[in-house]
């Protein structure tokens, strides 16, 4: 099995304590930099063994190859049919990209510049709402139309200087409703991001957002862009060709945020704060494609990953940002990681041998020290934790709380690692208590230690670094599903769901019987119905 010399291997180093292994040489060693970041990963117990092993397991995978099968436009999305090319969205250089014979840079670049004269014109007002200057602007979609730019938006709030920007995507109408409340229709400008123009919550939220504006302006249609891959949906529901911004079926959606669906980003922080966004990607890009894997810091992430998940059997992945503006990169990391490898089968369709993907969640630091953290510290499982933290925040006038800050997260890692022995632990209440109640009490504070963490550090969150974080994530998912042999590229999983849930939308009206439906789900739906669905 794939795993097994490395299982054998972590038999031999797993009551090893990690700060044992940590002399002179092991942070360097274990730690890579590339461009403006240093991913640190010295404070797990791979060793040179392990990490040799790691990485010759890659290479069997024939890792380079389908590296570069990415990069040049194959279809490596094999369940599709498609290639996987977002890295041409930030091609800034535009060396040709071929897809099924033709160069694709020519359209990217020609789409970012439309994009960067809608922006422009949106930012200086030289494109008007009904009322005039755009105040506020709606990104309308849901999964990788509004997770990336949300979040980007948000990452990059420093450097926000265009209209105020608002992201609806779920089909309970409490998000819609708040958001519209806050914005004049007449100012207003609504932007449907939805790569197949079909999902039902995001086009349901577009008609809404349509009939608001329609009572106040005379051409809401005026105050409308799309941003999708079928523009012949766009005009079917009245947005104008000039201000629909499209893209090709080779980005997914989890992917997108570099193209036409980061327009709401590139009006809020302006096309050349984008372009620096781009240039970052692009440099990450640069680095994945020809560093050695010890070097390479997607690779080495992605390694990290599977010795923790595979190989360990720790089933979860905590990621922390020490970072509050990148307070929703955990929840764009849940969709790119987990719909991105979260498969059952391997490319061919035979069952998974192996775990898929780990379930990713996190909050930003340091708030989740005073609810969660206990259970890291403390609990039975061990959760690896991935740390990010700058040298620097925005807030130069506030640099000592960001120093608390950086401190904070140093000492995550660092008592993760070491704990506190039992007798550490007497010795913290041997002046309160004695005999059977201090040992007790002594045993309640004892921290195990021996959890992993890997830090990723950067100078400050600037567009450009920005930019790198996210294509680093974006290339250790790759590479896992590489190692794991599944498609990272499709997304079958969700289907089910919707599908049940159409099926399932005449019986919640009452048009239609629960007759058929399971028994749960028919009580269910009568309990609601008494209470008035
Ligand atoms: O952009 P759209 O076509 O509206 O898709 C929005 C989202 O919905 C789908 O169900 C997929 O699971 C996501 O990968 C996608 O990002």
């Amino acid at each position: 099995m794939l795993f097994d010399a490395l299982e054998k291997h972590h038999d031999t180093v797993r009551d090893r304590r990690f700060e044992t292994l940590l002399d002179g040489t092991r942070a360097e060693a274990f730690s890579a930099t590339a461009g403006d970041l240093r991913l640190d990963y010295a404070k797990t117990n791979i060793d040179p063994t392990g990490r040799e092993q790691l990485i010759e397991l890659l290479n069997a995978t024939g890792f380079v190859a389908k590296r570069e099968a990415m990069f040049t436009g194959e279809p490596i999305n094999e369940t599709e049919n498609r290639a996987v090319l977002h890295t041409a969205l930030r091609n800034l250089d535009g060396d040709p990209v071929v897809v099924d014979g033709a160069d694709v840079m020519p359209e990217v670049l020609g789409t970012l510049n439309e994009m960067r004269h809608f922006a422009k014109a949106v930012r200086e007002g030289t494109y008007q709402g009904q009322g005039g200057k755009i105040t506020d602007v709606v990104n309308i979609g849901i999964g990788g139309s509004d997770l990336g730019p949300a979040m980007s938006v948000k990452a990059l709030a420093p450097y926000h200087d265009g209209p105020r920007c608002h992201f609806v995507s779920n089909v309970d109408p409490a998000d819609i409703a708040a958001v519209l409340r806050s914005c004049d229709p007449a100012t207003t400008l609504v932007i449907v991001a939805s790569k197949t123009f079909t999902t039902i919550e995001t086009m349901t939220n577009a008609r809404t957002a349509k009939a608001w504006m329609a009572e106040v302006v005379a051409d809401p249609g005026a105050q409308f862009a799309a941003l999708s891959t079928a523009e012949d949906k766009t005009a079917a529901f009245g947005i104008a060709p000039q201000r629909v911004f499209g893209f090709s079926d080779w980005v997914g959606g989890r992917y997108s945020m570099w193209g036409p669906i980061g327009l709401s980003m590139m009006i809020a922080i302006g096309p050349d704060a984008f372009d620096a966004f781009l240039r970052g990607g692009q440099a990450m890009d640069q680095h994945f494609r020809a560093a050695e894997p010890v070097e390479n810091l997607p690779v080495m992430l992605a390694l990290v990953g599977l010795w923790h998940n595979q190989v360990c059997g720790y089933a979860t992945r905590a990621v922390l940002p020490y970072d509050n503006n990148l307070s929703r990169l955990p929840a764009y990391l849940q969709q790119l990681e987990m719909e991105s490898n979260g498969k059952g089968v391997s490319m061919d369709g035979a069952d998974l041998p192996f775990h898929s993907g780990p379930v990713v969640w996190g909050e930003p630091g340091t708030n989740g020290q005073h609810a969660f953290y206990q259970l890291i510290h403390q609990g039975t499982r061990v959760i690896p934790c991935e740390f990010l933290v700058a040298a620097r925040g925005h807030e130069e006038a506030l640099h000592h709380q960001h120093q608390l800050l950086v401190a904070n997260c140093l000492a995550q890692s660092e008592a993760l690692m070491r704990g506190r022995d039992l007798d550490e632990a007497r010795s913290k209440v041997a002046d309160k208590f004695d005999g059977a109640e201090l040992e007790r009490q002594a045993r309640h504070r004892v921290f195990t230690g021996n959890r992993p963490s890997v830090t990723l550090a950067y100078p400050q969150l600037t567009p450009f670094v920005f930019g790198q974080i996210i294509a680093l994530y974006e290339h250790r998912v790759f590479v896992e599903g590489v190692v794991l042999g599944i498609n990272s590229y499709d997304q079958w999983g969700v289907e089910l769901g919707k599908e049940l849930a159409t099926a399932l939308q005449p019986v919640v009206e009452g048009t239609q019987s629960a007759d058929g439906k399971d028994g749960s789900t028919a009580a269910l739906v009568g309990f609601l119905q008494k209470h008035g669905v």
